[in-house]
């Protein structure tokens, strides 16, 4: 029987039932090794008196409530937010809580970002001086293998707290991987072959890296991200392929830490996604100013490893519009930091009637999954969420969409707002948004019929930022005119990650700059940049 087409399932929304079979585990606070043994002992318990392999006629008769395939921010959020309403919940975690965010993407990058960021900082002696403070760059060393064993031992550590929690709140956690059997509201465990029932299915495999044909990855002189967190080496020269958040982040690690850049990117603009204007300023300065070069408008068509000291690696570009060979560089390594695509393959999805495009998975707006991206039917009971259905590829994306899920499971229904959900690029100085860029919102503005603001806050002229000696950066808001209300904003300068949120907040709640201009603003601190951009809407000056 496939999902989506079948009139005789149970509805897709309803209050499930809830269960004290958890309670026990529900008051375990300890540590989290052994608390993760009884979650173990606790689960096999239950997998083996309760398998049904037919739609039971009640909700009690499921083993689960919820069962969630896929255990990354997405599906801890989601599993969290399901205990919390007192849902029977499973994760099937195929061995790696936590998933990219944890293990091999937001924590471990953050680690290298800080690490290597300090080591920038103590050897610009030019800046330290103009602080009174005199040091000697050169003597200023770091230990690759320290930085790195503090990256992992980070990611250790939050997978650590993952796990805990889990089982702290009484959710099941199955190790292997979880596939779908093509049969309503059933998950088998690909490892045992056990099969479970679960009234609901959360789907939050995520997404691995793309590489792009004609590359040849061998994880140690081209590499994607994976292989990089791990920082095997810091090589002289480096060629990342692709501009966007990842080569970005890792052109700050790799500078700080002595190497050269060269990015190759496929459009015509280096940081394409970025808003133009942001992007320019982002060019002055995190490439102008370091040792990075660039190549735009060109493919790299066929990159072929080498061995470290020995063989260089071979990087052959094709112009992105003629296809011709333009140039062959030989580097000592590359990154292939070129996107990522779902992780959705041989998880059953075919078996439940669902096409996916380029392996993303179709949802409606409360994650419900629909079986095409065009005019796709609602499958029932079958939900997708995080980096699979790739509305917005980001952590906190990820988790807002597993609430709503269990939100919308729970029959309150609930569509996360991804206008207001912000992001960041965590490079020195960081790069902030929230909402579109301001060439989208002109188009948008053009085609509903409103009229589009915009006012700029400065670095410059700001105390906090002077102190610090780092006034560069500037911040943006843009607004409709006639209702006063925040379109986007967009920031580059010192913490732009944290000055986002009272933005996004706006955004999401509708507050308007007449309303964020009145809103007072601690002084001295660098929110006071968002300050001078509100109170410029209006037309108010700020002191
Ligand atoms: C280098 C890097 C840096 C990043 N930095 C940031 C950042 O600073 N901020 C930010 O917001 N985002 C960042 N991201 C993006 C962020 O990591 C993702 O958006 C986020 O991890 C998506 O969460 P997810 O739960 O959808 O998927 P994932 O984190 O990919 O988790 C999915 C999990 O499901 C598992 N799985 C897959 N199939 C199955 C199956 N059949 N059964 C069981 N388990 C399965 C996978 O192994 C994985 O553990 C970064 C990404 C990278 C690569
Ligand atoms: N701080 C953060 O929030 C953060 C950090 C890292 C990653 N992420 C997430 O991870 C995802 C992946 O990041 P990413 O940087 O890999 O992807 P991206 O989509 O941001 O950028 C990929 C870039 O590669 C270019 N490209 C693609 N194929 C190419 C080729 N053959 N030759 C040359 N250039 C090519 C594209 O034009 C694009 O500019 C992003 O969607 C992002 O949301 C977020």
């Amino acid at each position: 029987m496939k999902f989506g087409v079948s009139a005789t399932l149970v509805a897709a929304v309803s209050l499930p039932t809830t269960t004290l079979a958890f309670a026990p585990l529900l008051l375990s606070t300890s540590s989290s090794s052994s608390a993760i043994a009884s979650s173990r002992a606790h689960y096999s318990r239950i997998a083996s008196t309760s398998l049904s392999l037919s739609t039971p006629a009640d909700d009690s008769a499921f083993d689960f409530d919820v069962a969630i395939i896929g255990c990354g921010v997405g599906g801890h959020g989601a599993a969290l937010h399901a205990r919390a309403q007192s849902l029977r919940t499973a994760v099937f975690a195929g061995n790696d809580v936590g998933g990219t965010c944890v293990n091999r993407g937001c924590v471990p990058s953050k680690a290298l970002l800080a690490a290597s960021g300090r080591v920038r900082e103590m050897r610009d002696s030019a800046h330290l001086e103009s602080l009174g403070i005199q040091v000697d760059a050169d003597a200023v060393q770091y230990s690759r293998e320290g930085i790195a064993a503090h990256a992992k031992n980070l990611a250790n550590r939050v997978k650590g707290n993952l796990e805990a929690s889990l089982v702290g709140l009484g959710v099941s956690v199955v190790e292997g991987r979880g596939v779908l059997t093509g049969k309503p509201h059933q998950v088998k465990d690909e490892t045992t072959g056990k099969v479970y029932t679960a009234k609901d299915i959360i789907l939050a495999p995520g997404s691995i890296p793309f590489v792009p044909p004609g590359v040849t990855v061998d994880e140690k002189t081209v590499y994607t991200s994976d292989g990089a967190l791990e920082l095997p080496f810091v090589p002289e020269w480096v060629a990342i392929v692709g501009s966007g958040y990842i080569g970005l982040e890792f052109s700050d690690v790799y500078t700080a830490l002595g190497s050269e850049v060269t990015f190759i990117e496929a459009l015509d603009n280096l940081m394409p996604t970025f808003d133009r204007e942001i992007a320019k300023q982002a060019e002055r300065l995190l490439i102008r100013d370091r040792p990075i070069d660039y190549r735009t408008g060109v493919f790299a068509s066929e990159v072929t490893p080498g061995i470290p000291g020995e063989k260089p690696v071979t990087i052959k570009m094709i112009d992105a519009k003629t296809k011709e060979h333009v140039e062959t560089l030989e580097v000592d390594a590359c990154m292939v930091a070129t996107g990522r695509v779902p992780n959705t393959a041989n998880m059953g999805l075919e078996e439940i009637g669902v096409a996916t495009q380029r392996g993303f998975v179709a949802v409606n707006e409360k994650m419900q999954v629909l079986t095409s991206h065009e005019d796709g039917q609602v499958v029932p009971n079958v939900w997708c969420i995080g980096d699979a259905n790739g509305k917005m590829m980001l952590a906190h994306a990820a988790s807002a969409q597993g609430i709503s899920a269990v939100e919308n499971i729970c029959g309150r229904a609930h569509a996360v707002n991804h206008d207001a959900v912000p992001a960041a690029c965590f490079t020195h100085p960081e790069i902030s948004m929230v909402g579109p860029t301001e060439e989208q919102c002109v188009e948008k503005a053009a085609k509903e019929g409103w009229t589009l603001g915009k006012s700029q806050g400065s670095f410059r002229a700001n105390s906090k930022a002077l102190a610090e000696g780092e006034g560069n950066g500037m911040a943006k808001v843009l607004f409709n005119k006639e209702t006063g209300k925040v379109v986007a904003v967009h920031i580059i300068g010192l913490h732009a990650a944290d000055l986002i949120q009272e933005c996004a907040n706006a955004v999401a709640a509708g507050t308007t700059v007449q309303e964020l201009s009145m809103m007072v603003h601690t002084h001295p601190t660098l929110s006071e940049v968002m300050d001078e951009a509100f109170k410029g809407a209006v037309g108010m000056s700020s002191h």
